[in-house]
């Protein structure tokens, strides 16, 4: 029985993930693929009360908390795995905007590595293509800051929490062989390296 071969885009703030996953939906398409763009935000039913949690975690960090935020962001993989990735057409290539490897970047009490266990025992649907998109700090942060929401509604408010982000995130993905992707010369490139990622996998449509 074949399915859609689902790719996932994770990575700190301001590195680019969603202008990269324009880029590549368009590639794709023009070699005659079926794309289907989908965000974990915006499938999550649960987002809201979720990020307001994250919000009272980025103001006093608990452990218990952290834990939770966890537990929740699984519950809603768990979710949008059972109703919202079925649906997809079998010969489709989906691109995720944010999956679990995110986690790796932004909880930093948590073990990753409980984590992915919290994600796998609630049949959370892997990746075949986990992406993780980086930039050196300087770069994604000065790309967050300059956007138009700005720094103000978010949760990561200093330079150095930035840089832990980035520097746990890349840690995971060399650690568990996630495809690391530099975004920071011409969009171009990064693209060709995940198109030929996606060509690479066994089964690809
Ligand atoms: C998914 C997620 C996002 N964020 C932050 C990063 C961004 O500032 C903001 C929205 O992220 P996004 O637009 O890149 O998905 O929320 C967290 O702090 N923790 C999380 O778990």
């Amino acid at each position: 029985m074949s399915r859609p071969l689902f790719v996932s885009l994770d990575g700190p703030k301001g590195a680019g993930k969603t202008t990269l996953l324009e880029a590549i939906a368009k590639v794709l398409r023009a070699d005659s693929k079926k794309v289907i763009r989908l965000s974990e935000k915006k499938s999550d039913p649960f987002r809201g009360d979720t990020m307001a949690l994250v919000n009272q975690s980025a103001r006093n960090p608990d452990l218990d908390l952290e834990r939770e935020i966890c537990e929740r962001l699984a519950d809603s993989r768990a979710w949008i795995s059972r109703h919202v990735l079925t649906q997809q057409p079998p010969d489709s290539i989906i691109l995720m905007d944010r999956w679990y490897p995110s986690d790796a970047a932004f909880r930093r009490k948590v073990p990753f590595s409980e984590i992915l266990q919290l994600n796998i025992d609630r049949n959370v649907r892997a990746p075949d293509l986990h992406v993780g998109v980086v930039t050196t700090p300087e770069i994604s942060w000065a790309r967050a800051a300059s956007r138009s929401r700005g720094l103000g509604s978010t949760v990561i408010h200093k330079v150095e929490e930035h840089v832990a982000c980035t520097q746990a995130f890349e840690r995971e993905v060399a650690s568990h062989g996630w495809i690391l992707c530099r975004n920071e010369g011409m969009i171009e490139e990064a693209t060709m390296q995940v198109i030929s990622e996606i060509y690479k996998v066994p089964g690809c449509p």
